[in-house]
């Protein structure tokens, strides 16, 4: 089997003024390629702290993530870096997206920390911005957008290097439960198209659309389990994929 990450006796210390905060007591999983998972707890339980550790934004204390064949604890800077901007797609609960950029320009910022911008990748851009729904919104700046039309852009900026993953930290937070429904429909097009998705949530709603929940307590995995009666937001019609090119 292909994994798109492992992750061996994951612990993460913090040191605060004098005080030691055990965030991460030792987390065991695998995420096959092709894998929906949902990451859920309450606060505090290490939710962040472990997606800071997936998304390759900062270092275990000990243990290892594996990530495309790469330890990441034993990478500098510079390729942790590379290893995010490469095989990570991120899409956050507040869209991230950069006010002054159109909907075209948002999607390819990724690609900047790579470096050179062909014209496939603007081809690919704008196939993404179509398979999402804003193919006719290409100039439009963010500020001109819905939430829901906002976040479809961050997920369109997420496949823009066609990630290992995609690491969504509370995707619909910000959104109505009917935007809520379209963002849920667009991650299970994407994981049906062969996508792998690492999500995190507080609702319940939510995580019933993965496959698989992996639930946290002080630090520790308390459950890891599929999905029971596992919803599915998908309506008659479907979404034009063609430009999701999932190898
Ligand atoms: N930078 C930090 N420095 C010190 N302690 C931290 C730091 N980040 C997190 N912690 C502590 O680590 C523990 C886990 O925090 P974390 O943010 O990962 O939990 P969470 O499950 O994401 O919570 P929430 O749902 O509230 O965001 C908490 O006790 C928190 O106070």
């Amino acid at each position: 089997m292909n994994y798109a990450t492992r992750v061996v006796d994951l612990k993460k210390i913090y040191h605060l003024k004098g005080e030691t905060v055990h965030a991460l007591r030792g987390i065991d999983f695998d995420v096959p390629e092709g894998d929906y998972v949902s990451i859920m707890g309450t606060s505090g339980s290490g939710k962040s702290t472990l997606l800071n550790m997936l998304g390759c934004l900062d270092r275990p204390s000990s243990g290892q993530v594996v990530l495309g064949g790469h330890d990441t604890s034993k990478l500098t800077d510079d390729q942790l870096s590379y290893l995010r901007a490469s095989r990570v797609g991120f899409v956050f609960q507040s869209y991230n997206l950069i006010q002054q950029l159109t909907v075209i320009e948002n999607i390819e910022v990724p690609l900047f920390y790579r470096g050179n911008v062909t014209a496939a990748d603007h081809r690919r851009s704008r196939e993404l911005a179509k398979m999402v729904g804003l193919g006719e919104r290409l100039g439009h700046r963010p500020t001109q957008l819905s939430g829901g039309q906002q976040q479809r852009v961050a997920v369109a900026r997420s496949l823009i290097n066609n990630p290992d993953y995609i690491l969504a930290d509370e995707p619909t937070g910000n959104l109505d439960s009917k935007t809520t429904e379209e963002i849920l429909q667009l991650f299970e097009t994407l994981n049906n198209e062969g996508r792998t998705i690492i999500l995190v949530t507080h609702e319940d709603d939510v995580s019933l659309h993965a496959k698989r929940t992996i639930r946290l307590m002080d630090g520790l995995i308390k459950e890891d389990h599929p999905v029971e009666n596992r919803r599915s937001a998908m309506s008659s019609g479907g979404m034009d994929t063609s430009a999701l090119n999932v190898t």
